[in-house]
């Protein structure tokens, strides 16, 4: 898809990687990005992109993605100002420690069950009745097949995620509604979500040859998700040591009138 003169909603947009995907798409000149995040902090995150990327439009939702009709409310805020909707980033997530019962069922809540609103609300207005056709972007994690250790929620819903992805992303699916569905799986990225684990920063300085990417880099990885038209059902990883890279899909080689 050619972002220019698109239009972009991504979640959890007032955090790290959101905003370097947001920046990635304004370079690209889309036409308009809105940022959806339960934190005010989006507001200045909005402001500061608008300024530095004009004539882009940087709009700013506040919104917890886990309440379906209020994460409704964005798409539909969103579809109104601007006519369309091109581009859905379902990027919003958190992690616990497996000791904090409450903290890990809502990392399964957001970094799953919200993703899987965010998937189903970009069908409905992109597809092909509603909408122009469009691409969903959900953000996982190298955590879905390599654990972090002592987090089995986040680890659990990143693996969701990609089975997710997957599953929308069937081409099957996509002959049908002209929505492509892609999953991003960065390795450790510098953002405030690794200050909220104790002890992390530590664990992954004593890692061999494992620099902490840059939002920048991984925003790389985003752009060719967007921008790939041949990528659906398509899980990228991107890591400091093989770089960005497609996971091969065992589905291509299996007998064509399988539907497995
Ligand atoms: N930083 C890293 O090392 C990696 C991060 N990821 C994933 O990238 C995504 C983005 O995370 P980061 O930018 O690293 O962290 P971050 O903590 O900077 O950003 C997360 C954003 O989500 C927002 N958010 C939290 N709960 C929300 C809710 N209920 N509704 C709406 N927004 C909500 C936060 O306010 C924040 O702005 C997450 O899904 C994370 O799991 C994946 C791999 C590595
Ligand atoms: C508090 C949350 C903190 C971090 C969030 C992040 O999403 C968690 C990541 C968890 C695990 C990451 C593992 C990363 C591994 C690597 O980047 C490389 O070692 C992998 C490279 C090659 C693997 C070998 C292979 O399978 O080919």
């Amino acid at each position: 898809m050619k972002i220019s003169g698109k239009v972009a909603l991504i979640t959890g947009g007032a955090g790290g990687l959101g905003k370097a995907f947001a920046a990635a798409l304004l370079r690209a000149k889309a036409k308009a990005v809105c940022l959806v995040d339960i934190s005010s902090r989006g507001k200045e995150v909005a402001e500061d992109l608008r300024l530095q990327y004009p004539p882009s439009q940087v709009d700013f939702y506040h919104c917890d993605v886990m309440n379906y009709d209020l994460f409704k409310g964005a798409f539909d805020f969103v579809q109104k100002r601007f006519g369309a909707i091109d581009i859905v980033c379902n990027n919003a997530g958190m992690a616990a420690s497996d000791h904090n019962v409450s903290g890990s069922i809502r990392t399964l809540r957001l970094n799953l069950e919200a993703v899987y609103f965010g998937t189903k609300l970009g069908m409905d207005y992109m597809d092909k009745e509603s909408g122009r056709g469009g691409v969903i972007i959900n953000v996982a994690s190298m955590a879905a097949f390599l654990p972090l250790m002592g987090s089995m929620c986040y680890n659990a819903s990143k693996a969701g995620v990609v089975a997710l992805t997957k599953s929308a992303g069937v081409p099957e699916q996509y002959e049908m509604t002209g929505v492509r569905v892609n999953a991003l799986c960065p390795s450790f990225t510098e953002t405030p979500l690794l200050d909220t684990s104790s002890g992390l920063r530590e664990m992954i300085a004593q890692l061999p040859n494992h620099p902490i990417m840059s939002p920048e880099y991984v925003a790389e990885g985003f752009q060719q998700l967007v921008e790939n038209e041949e990528l659906c059902g398509a899980v990228m990883r991107v890591t400091p040591q093989k770089g960005i890279e497609i996971v091969p899909n065992r589905r291509k080689d299996r007998n064509s009138s399988s539907k497995l």
